[in-house]
Formats: C-alpha cells, structure tokens, sequence
C-alpha cells in the first residue's frame, strides 16, 4: 500500500502496488467569496478502509466530504466517488453510499421511526415491503429502539446522532460517510458508534469518518488525512504515520544543558526542547542513553518515548488552534 507524506512527517513510500479507491479528489479547492474553504486538495480512500478526516476547526473538512457526496459543486478539481465523477454521477454512486453529515433534514416533529420511514421510502434499494424490517433493525442497530416513537424534537444531541447514523445504515453499503459521529455521544455512545465502525470495516465497507481526537482515529482507522487551512497536511496508512520520524526518548531533567553536552560528548545526538532533552534513538538505545546521563552526574526526573509521527505533527497544528483541540 502506499502512502502519502506532504508536508510535516516523512513516510517511506511503499514500493507495493496501489490499493484501489473508493473515492479520490484530485486538486480539489472551493472558495466562498474571499473565503478558501479547501485549496489543492488530493485525498485517497482506500478501498476497504477506514479512513479518519483530522483537521482543526475549519480546516475543511465537512466541505470536503459535502463535495465527495455532491452536495456541494467544487470551485474547481475533481472528486470521483465509487468510480463515479461527481456530482454529476451522483445518481449511481450514492444508492450505495450510507452517509451521516450534518443537519440531516429530519421532521421535528415526526417520531425517530416516522423520519426512518420516510428516509427509507426514498432508497432505491429497499422494497416497500422491507422498509420497516429494514428501520427498526437500524435503529435496534444505533441503539435507539427505545427512544424511536418519541419526536425527534426532543431528542438529544446524541440521540439525533444516532438517527443519522441508521439512516446511513438502512441498507448495505460499500461505503459510509460519517462527518463528527461520536459529536454529542457520551462515552458508552462512542464506544457502541467505533463497534459500528469495526463491524463495516470487517464486512468490507469503505469507511470515511471525521473526528477530532487523534485517539478515536488511532482506535478506529486504518488510514488518515490530516487537513489544516483547506489542505491535506498528511494522509497514508495510520501504523506508518504514527512510526514516521525518528524514533526519540523525551528526559525530564534540571540540569538540560549539562544533559545535552554529556550526550554529545558520548556521540549521542541530543537537543533542549520545551518539553525536555530529546534524544535521537537512531544510534542508541534507552539505556545507554540514560546510563551516559547517569554517569554525567545528571538528575533525571522521567524518562520516556517521545511521541513521533502523526501525534507530533498533530500535536503542532492543534497548538496553533485556541481550544487546544482540534474541534468538530
Ligand atoms: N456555506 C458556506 N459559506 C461560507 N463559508 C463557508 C461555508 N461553508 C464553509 N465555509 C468556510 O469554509 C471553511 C471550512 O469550513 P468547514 O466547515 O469545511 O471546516 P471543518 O473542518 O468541517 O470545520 P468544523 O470542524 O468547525 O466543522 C471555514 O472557514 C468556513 O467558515
């Protein structure tokens, strides 16, 4: 599989063929008047992947997936989905695309089960007589049977959540879109929406999902794009990303200076940072390396991996952001 680094990490190229798509943009960019909501972007969805869309508040992430389903004509570049050019072959490809993006469109005042029924009514693939089979399974599903006849004005963030969710679940899909799923689900609600997740995934369902924490990516996908101000920072297999950069221990020590001229006094390259001596493992190990600081006279308070990769890069751009997080 191959694997993309653009701008922040450096990943190795895998010499293997190229897996298939289930979608793709090619120099995708959409502006709003002055406003550059994405610029230049080129993503990937393997087939049978699951890939996570991280990226700060207004990185561009939810106009990007509008664009991938053709709810939204792109400035200029291209976008194929299922084979299909969009959105002019929206008709073919989105009967097998299951998608949850913000405001659904559902009737406040009809039931859970009453907006499902509609919902259904409009899939080309479900049999008028399969519609209500098909609705309580995909509520059972998302775990809102309980809740289906009350209206879904007085549902809960969380419960809407969940209704978008079996409406992009009403029939098998080869793939599924799912713009902030766990956005409003408290954690037992996460857990049941990553299940999900892993259960699409091993019945061969592409899986394009947006989340603002790099944990839920790491517990769910099998692949990333990072986007930041409308462009694709990094994307490739998650394992490669997270193991890109050079391997490091992170020392928490008072005496840093001393710290960093025994290290390179003992050839071993290290650097101060803000977050402590950061030593290059490349030519060494963990414990030669804290035993040259030991015998340096050096006090050490901790000594641990310093993150590399993806959670470096991430951990950069969600700096940048004032909540600390990269947000929904
Ligand atoms: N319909 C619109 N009209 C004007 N500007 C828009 C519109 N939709 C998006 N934008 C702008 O485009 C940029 C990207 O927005 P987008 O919603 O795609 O980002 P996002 O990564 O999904 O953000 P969030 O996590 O906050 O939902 C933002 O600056 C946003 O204000």
């Amino acid at each position: 599989m191959t694997s993309t680094a653009l701008t922040g990490v450096d990943v190795p190229s895998g010499a293997s063929t190229p897996a298939a798509l289930a979608a793709s943009t090619r120099g995708l960019r959409k502006t709003y008047g002055h406003t550059v909501a994405v610029d230049h972007v080129d993503l990937d969805v393997p087939e049978g992947s699951v890939l996570g869309m991280l990226g700060p508040n207004g990185s561009g992430k939810t106009t990007t997936i509008r664009m991938l389903l053709g709810l939204v004509r792109p400035t200029a570049g291209k976008v194929e989905l299922l084979g299909q050019p969009m959105p002019d072959g929206a008709g073919h490809a989105l009967p097998d695309v299951g998608a949850l993006v913000e405001s659904p469109g559902f009737h406040p005042f009809l039931s859970g089960r009453d907006n499902l029924l509609r919902m259904a009514a409009a899939e080309p693939r479900l049999a008028t007589s399969d519609i209500p089979g098909a609705v309580d399974t995909s509520l059972e599903r998302v775990g809102l049977s309980g809740a289906a006849r009350r209206r879904y004005r007085g549902y809960s963030l969380g419960m809407k959540q969940r209704l978008g969710l079996a409406g992009a679940l009403l029939v098998p899909r080869r793939m599924v879109v799912l713009d902030e799923p766990t956005n409003g689900l408290d954690p037992a609600g996460t857990r049941e929406v990553r299940t999900i997740i892993g259960e699409l995934n091993a019945s061969g369902v592409t899986v394009l999902v947006s989340s603002h924490l790099l944990a839920e990516v790491e517990a769910t996908c099998t692949h990333v794009a990072v986007l930041h101000s409308g462009s694709v920072v990094a994307q490739g297999e998650l394992a490669e990303l997270l193991e890109s950069g050079s391997p490091a221990l992170m020392v928490s020590t008072p005496d840093g200076p001393d710290a960093v001229d025994a290290l390179r006094q003992g050839r071993i390259p290290a650097r101060l940072t803000p977050e402590g001596v950061r030593v290059d493992l490349t030519a060494t190990t963990p414990p030669d390396a804290i035993a040259a600081l030991v015998h340096a006279g050096v006090r050490i308070q901790e000594a641990r991996r310093a993150r590399t990769g993806l959670e470096d890069l991430f951990a950069r751009l969600t700096q940048q952001e004032p909540e600390g997080e990269v947000g929904s």
